[in-house]
């Protein structure tokens, strides 16, 4: 089988604008491949480029060089060239994202934001506010928080929120860019067995996790990102 995802040779610098046009090179030849049911994790020391990938991976950033192969209702598409239309609709059915921080929109209730995903899909709204409710119960919500909006709530609570939206669908694809940096160990343990099921259910996931008890739990593989820094001749 295909893989779900598929990088090849690609490459980023940063342009600082304000800083005179200064160029500064991140990745260069970044390859690698998520099978369906693996968790890829991306590993290195900081500020090598590893959330700068998975934003690439996700279209947030624009690619300089290479392709990023998205198995997409039965097609590839290379998300370094896809149009926004298209991004989205491959964000909508098969690449799936939990960043570091939840956008939090004003007035939406905790419920509403996690079930939307599900909405988006064609789930009857009932049962998918059923849903969100389920896991935020699973990822130990206090139920008085569910109809408020996110916006105040801990860093912790604002996780589980981000953790449970992009959780609720079954994307073939999920990027985790540090699901699990603001929470306790119960809670880290809940999302440990979070992915495994999505393993289990076959999903692909590429993720970044610091901490090595949960990355060591979930990491079928660690692409070390230094292998394609870019900083080594830049220097
Ligand atoms: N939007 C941006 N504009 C300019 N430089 C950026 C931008 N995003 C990232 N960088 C730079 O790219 C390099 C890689 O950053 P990135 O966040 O991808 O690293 P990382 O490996 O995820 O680091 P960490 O483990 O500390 O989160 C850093 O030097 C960073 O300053």
């Amino acid at each position: 089988m295909e893989s779900p995802l598929l990088v090849r040779n690609v490459a980023k610098s940063f342009t600082m604008h304000l800083r005179g046009g200064l160029l500064l090179p991140v990745v260069e030849n970044a390859t690698l491949h998520a099978a369906a049911g693996e968790c890829v994790v991306l590993g290195g020391p900081s500020g090598v480029g590893k959330s700068s990938i998975l934003k690439m991976l996700y279209g947030n950033y624009a690619v300089d060089a290479g392709e990023i192969i998205i198995r997409h209702r039965g097609e590839a598409i290379d998300i370094a060239t896809a149009m926004p239309r298209k991004v989205l609709e491959v964000r909508r059915e098969t690449l799936g994202y939990v960043s570091q921080f939840l956008r939090a929109v004003p007035r939406v209730s905790t419920v509403d934001i996690v079930a939307e995903p599900l909405i988006a899909r064609g789930v009857d709204k009932d049962e998918a506010r059923r849903r969100a409710e389920a896991l935020l119960a699973r990822l130990n919500l206090p139920e008085t928080l569910w109809q408020l909006p996110p916006a105040t709530f801990s860093g912790g609570e604002q996780q589980r929120v981000n953790i449970a939206r992009g959780f609720i669908t079954d994307h073939p694809i999920l990027l985790l860019d540090e699901p699990t940096a603001s929470l306790d160990a119960m809670n880290r343990q809940v999302v440990v067995e979070m992915i495994r099921e999505k393993k289990a259910a076959g999903t692909a996931l590429v993720g970044i996790f610091h901490d090595e008890d949960v990355r060591s739990s979930v990491a079928d593989r660690i692409v070390d990102v230094s292998t394609f820094s870019a900083r080594k001749r830049a220097a």
